[in-house]
Order: C-alpha cells, then sequence, then structure tokens
C-alpha cells in the first residue's frame, strides 16, 4: 500500500471517493449545568480508501468521539463528515463500514457462525449465501475449527477475531474500531496486530483505529493522528512506512524503523517540538 499523504491531514492521491473526510469538525456537549464539554475543535482529516489511520491522544482528547461521529452515533456541532462521498447518516444506512469495540459483543446464545451471519440475517441475506460468507470470514479470522462453538468457550483473543469477522461481513470498505485489542494481554494483542495487517491487505479495507498504544499504531498504520488534550484538534499527523503486510513479521517490531515511529509519535505525544533528532527518518509532516 502507497504511504505518501501530499499534506497533513491529506489522503494518498486516489480518484475514488476518500474513504473518510472530515472538514472542520468540531462537537460540543451541552450540559444542563452550563458547563458544556468541548469535545472535538476544528479537525480536518481525509482518509483514502484502503488506508490504515490510528488516533492516539491522551485520555478524553476525543478519539472516541470522532469514531462516533464517523460512524454516525452522534453528529459534530460544527463542520461535515463523509464516508465513501456520502453524509455519515446516508453511509450508515449502507452499511458503508463495520465497527469492532474494545469488547467483542458477542451473543452469548449464538454460536460462532451465527454471530458471524447475524448482519446479514438482518439484511434477510438468504441462509445459503450467508453460510458461504461466514465460512470464508471463518477461515480468514483463523476460525473454521470453531463455527459451532459458543463464544464462552472462546478465548478472548479468539471473541476478538469472531467480532472482526462479524465487522466484515458485508465486505465493509471501511472498519471503524475503538480498541479492540484493550483488553488482551500483549503476547495476543501482537498476534492480533499481525493478523489485522493481514486481514486489511486481503479486504482493501481502510481503517480508523483507537487505541492508546503507541506502539500498536506504528505497527498498524500508515498515518498516525496525534491529537492534543481537551478540545481535541490534530497536533500532528505522522506518516509510518513499515512495508507491505507480508513483511510485517514479528521482527519488524526490533527493527530501527519501527523504532524511529515510534519515537517520533511519542515525541508529538509529549508536545516536544517537531523535527526533534529522534524522529529523523519519519516523516513528521
Ligand atoms: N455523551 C457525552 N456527554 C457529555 N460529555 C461527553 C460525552 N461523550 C464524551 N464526552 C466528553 O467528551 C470528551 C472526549 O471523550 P472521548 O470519549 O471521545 O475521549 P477519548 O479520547 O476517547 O478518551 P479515552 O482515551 O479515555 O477513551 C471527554 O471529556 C468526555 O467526558
Amino acid at each position: 500500500m502507497s504511504t505518501a499523504p501530499s499534506a497533513p491531514g491529506q489522503p494518498i492521491a486516489s480518484t475514488r471517493p476518500a474513504a473518510v473526510s472530515a472538514t472542520g469538525v468540531g462537537k460540543v456537549f451541552a450540559s444542563r449545568k452550563g458547563a458544556d464539554v468541548t469535545a472535538l475543535e476544528a479537525v480536518d482529516l481525509t482518509i483514502a480508501p484502503g488506508e490504515f489511520v490510528s488516533l492516539i491522544g491522551p485520555s478524553g482528547c476525543g478519539k472516541s468521539t470522532l469514531l462516533r461521529l464517523i460512524a454516525d452515533l452522534d453528529s459534530p456541532t460544527s463542520g461535515s463528515i463523509e464516508v465513501f462521498g456520502k453524509t455519515a447518516r446516508q453511509a450508515r444506512i449502507d452499511q458503508a463500514y463495520g465497527i469492532a469495540f474494545q469488547q467483542a459483543g458477542l451473543l452469548p446464545w449464538r454460536t460462532v457462525r451465527s454471530n458471524i451471519e447475524l448482519p446479514l440475517e438482518l439484511h434477510k441475506v438468504g441462509k445459503a449465501d450467508r453460510a458461504a460468507r461466514s465460512s470464508e470470514l471463518l477461515a480468514l479470522v483463523g476460525l473454521s475449527d470453531f463455527a459451532d462453538k459458543y463464544p464462552d468457550q472462546l478465548s478472548g483473543g479468539m471473541q476478538q477475531r469472531v467480532a472482526i469477522a462479524r465487522s466484515l461481513a458485508e465486505s465493509p470498505g471501511l472498519l471503524l474500531m475503538d480498541e479492540p485489542f484493550g483488553a488482551l494481554d500483549e503476547m495476543t494483542r501482537e498476534r492480533m496486530q499481525t493478523e489485522l495487517v493481514r486481514i486489511c491487505a486481503e479486504t482493501g479495507a481502510a481503517v480508523v483505529f483507537v487505541t492508546h498504544s503507541i506502539p500498536e499504531a506504528v505497527f498498524l498504520s500508515n498515518r498516525v493522528v496525534v491529537m492534543s488534550p481537551r478540545p481535541g484538534r490534530i497536533r500532528d499527523v505522522i506518516a509510518v512506512d513499515l512495508g507491505r503486510a507480508e513483511g510485517r513479521g514479528e521482527g519488524l517490531r526490533e527493527a530501527d524503523s519501527f523504532f524511529e515511529a515510534v519515537v517520533a509519535v511519542r515525541e508529538s505525544l509529549h508536545g516536544e517540538p517537531a523535527g526533534a533528532p529522534a524522529a529523523r527518518g519519519v516523516d513528521q509532516r
């Protein structure tokens, strides 16, 4: 995947509509007591089809709020959001994206297969097509042997893989993920990251990924969006070029390029001036 955005917050060049286009987005939560909370201010961000973008920033800086606005689970107070050239509302109606959050959110009384098939069932996809699609997805996330198990018979990492398979059921061009690996142990988390890179390469989905983990953001992303403390604004957009999915093995986590990108994101988060020596070799736009 190409990773050469043309300007801060701008996507890689493409003639297709952007996966996400946020322009001047602000969000104020009104309070009855008069102490309104400005969660987001003047957020401009364009994400290209197939691009993986992480949002990172201090607690309460508005990462989840931005994701919820893209998903049309809430509305911006100012500015606008488009998903594949449609309003966020229309994109939701058209099922233009899949969602995966920290809790896998599986239905305990349904098998793994029928959890994955749920969105298809809700959209009246026929039984045979559902079965074919869920078999494909089970293979994609490496759970073919667990199709008939129930969620409580799976580990946390396996449950997250089911949730990811479910979010991919309708072949969305965009995945919205809010700390999907936050509850996993470190080893499982790293394995899941490797799998997610592979799945994204195979499906071509763009991803907006909220995380608190700098290494996770760097390992997964084409660009890391660093947000400032509340009111959340985009402080920096750091392009990361760690190569194609096939090359992102475990060794990459010990490579200089990985380390340099981690340092660049860390320094940006801590508010150090762009262009600090440790950020050399990483695009700091
Ligand atoms: N429904 C709401 N009503 C009022 N305030 C809200 C609401 N949702 C979020 N906020 C406030 O907006 C700000 C941003 O919250 P948000 O959950 O987006 O932050 P975050 O960066 O995702 O935080 P964390 O990293 O801790 O999950 C916070 O101050 C939060 O208290």
